[in-house]
């Protein structure tokens, strides 16, 4: 999917083929005995519910005019012992196709979640969150329908339909015949609507798709919408992506309503057309039993049609939702292992950049020939602009994106020769923006790594300075916070992810804008201990302070996607040159605050 946005229709990549729907019903395989069992069963059903308009003709025929109770008697027996057995057929069918068809559910949905958890930055990066959810839940619900009803039915309206027609020429042969006249008519309805209808329930779930994400986007930024009075102009733009969503319904659903008017108006002409031939033929051939009992079959062979017809219905809406949720799970993440990937050894953290070229977009140069070398146990601060790429340099390191020419070697391994995971684990990352999951705040800093006692949880608070604060809560480590962590601070959210970090004990420890909200009194301390905390590991720190990272032991300076500057705290002081700037900015601005 290319870059998007929740007021713009997602372009589809791949457009709908039956390779589609040949692969959703994969999904069923697993349950083939299941959905076999259920066909036998409503096979049995159907049989018993045909049977009633031919014990109709024989007691009208046969059993009333020679006033033979004892055969009416077993005709009522044999036709109320066939509606018992529909209804017990049809029961246990309702609860096996439910459950068929919410296990093939459970298993897309299963399939996509899984495939989400391997995407890179770059997918999450180019559309809006809102878009990716109603794919793993809208849609896969709109499947619901053609999985749990859709296949089974057809097996039996078609098994139906023709022990209907058999029923009808062992009654009158010339009378079927005139009965299939509505077949070309309905033929003509279906191709008539079958584009507008496909191209109606695209524009369908585009506009789903729009709606849901500018909700997801208005409550993750409702406090914003709220400091600056937006309400009336949100309730606005909602109007509209709503109202959007509202007429392709309209739309969709008028076109998909033809069908069944054009069956049931079918149905009812044919059935005429019986009855005035059929008078007219009473007693040339034809019984008054056998008029009957053939028009009670008219009424049973067009309800299949209708449930083909709706099935049909049902494939033409999954098809444009299962074209978009196999367009996402097809998607290949851009960061993956190559296929001769092995795991990194165990490392010691040396860390080199050789000529790194990155782009975000196609073009877009925001990192240029970008090339240093770290040695273990090394503590590298980089400081720059807004925007000179900063987190963009450490995200490359963790293969967050992948370069786009040059290398990084960590040991003399170039990164992308080998497994991610292997590389992940024995980094430690503090992200910019501190995520907080819902849970206790034990559960948060474990995170880090999951086997963690909760002594070790403690000791790295303690290290980082957030016991004090954690052990103020009511409930201490097992305080509940919310999903973004809205009961924390900023700066309470930043000790925990540093925590968090530090508790996977990482030999390259990466922290982004780590301490930038936390008072200058907790920031002593934590610098006190920081020289400890950082021993033996490799560190990358990006402050916007400088009063943070003047112990490192080497700054980059970087602007513009280029290191200009490199050097001790001390030795780019001396340069007077764009760091000593930036220092001279800073503590000007501290004196006279
Ligand atoms: N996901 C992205 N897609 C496209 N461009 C991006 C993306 N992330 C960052 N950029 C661009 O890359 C450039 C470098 O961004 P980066 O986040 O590395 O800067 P930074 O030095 O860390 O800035 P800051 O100090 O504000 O955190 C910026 O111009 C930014 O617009």
């Amino acid at each position: 999917m290319a870059r998007n946005k929740f007021d713009v229709d997602e372009e589809l990549e791949s457009p709908f083929s039956f390779v589609h729907l040949k692969r959703l019903f994969t999904y069923l395989k697993p349950y083939r005995k299941k959905i076999l069992l259920t066909v036998l069963i409503m096979l049995i059903a159907s049989g018993a519910n045909l049977i009633g308009p031919y014990l109709i003709k024989k007691a009208i025929d046969d059993s009333i005019p020679n006033k033979d109770v004892g055969n009416l008697v077993v005709l009522s027996c044999i036709y109320l012992g066939a509606l018992v057995i529909t209804g017990i057929c049809m029961k246990f069918r309702i609860r096996m196709m439910s459950e068929i068809g919410q296990s093939v559910i459970l298993n897309i949905r299963k399939d996509l979640f899984t495939h989400l958890q391997k995407m890179s930055f770059s997918f999450y990066d180019s559309r809006p969150h809102g878009k990716i959810l109603v794919r793993v839940v809208n849609y896969v619900n709109s499947l619901s329908d053609l999985l749990s009803n859709g296949l089974i039915n057809l097996i039996t309206d078609l098994f139906s339909l023709f022990v209907i027609v058999g029923f009808m020429l062992a009654i009158d042969v010339k009378l079927t015949l005139m009965a299939m006249l509505g077949f070309p008519v309905l033929a003509a309805v279906i191709l008539l609507i079958k584009n507008a209808q496909r191209k109606a329930w695209q524009t369908l779930s585009n506009k789903q798709s729009n709606m849901n994400a500018y909700i997801h986007e208005s409550i993750n930024g409702i406090k914003v919408t709220q400091a600056f009075t937006r309400e009336e102009e949100n309730k606005r733009i909602f109007r509209d992506v709503s109202e959007s969503y509202r007429s392709s319904w309209m739309k969709a659903v008028r076109i998909q309503f033809l069908l069944w008017p054009s069956i049931e108006n079918i149905s009812i002409l044919t059935t005429s057309i019986i009855y005035v031939f059929g008078i007219s033929q009473i007693g040339e051939g034809v019984t008054v039993g056998a008029l009957v009992a053939f028009v009670g079959y008219i009424s049973m062979f067009w309800a299949p049609i209708a449930n083909i017809g709706n099935f049909y219905n049902a494939i033409i809406n999954a098809t444009a939702y299962l074209e978009r949720i196999f367009e996402m799970i097809d998607e290949k993440p851009t960061v993956e292992d190559q296929p001769n990937a092995v795991e990194l050894p165990l490392i010691k953290g040396k860390v080199e950049f050789k000529d790194v070229v990155f782009e975000y977009e196609e073009g877009e140069r925001i990192l240029k020939n970008v090339s240093f070398s770290v040695n273990p146990g090394e503590t590298i601060a980089l400081v720059g602009a807004t925007g000179s790429g900063k987190t963009t340099i450490v995200s490359l390191l963790s293969r967050f994106y992948d370069v786009s020419t040059g290398k990084i070697e960590i040991d003399g391994v170039d990164i992308s020769t080998v497994t991610i995971p292997s590389l992940r684990k024995q980094m430690g990352v503090m992200l910019q923006d501190p995520f907080i999951f819902s849970g206790t705040i034990m559960d948060n800093i474990r995170y880090g790594r999951l086997d963690a006692t909760d002594e070790e949880v403690i000791a790295a608070a303690k290290a980082v300075q957030a016991h004090q604060f954690i052990s103020g809560l009511a409930d201490g480590y097992q305080t509940e916070v919310n999903e973004r962590g809205t009961r924390l601070s900023t700066g309470q959210r930043q000790l925990i992810s540093f925590a968090r970090a530090l508790l996977a004990d990482p030999k390259i420890l990466i922290l982004d804008e780590a301490t930038s909200s936390i008072d200058t009194e907790t920031e002593l301390a934590l610098q006190k201990g920081l020289e400890t905390l950082l021993a033996g590991r490799t560190s990358f720190i990006i402050a916007h302070r400088l009063s943070t990272i003047q112990n490192a032991n080497r700054i980059l300076v970087i602007d513009k996607g280029k290191i200009i500057e490199e050097g001790s705290h001390n030795e780019l002081l001396s340069r007077k040159s764009y760091y000593w700037n930036l220092h001279q900015s800073q503590h000007q601005s501290l004196e006279v605050g």
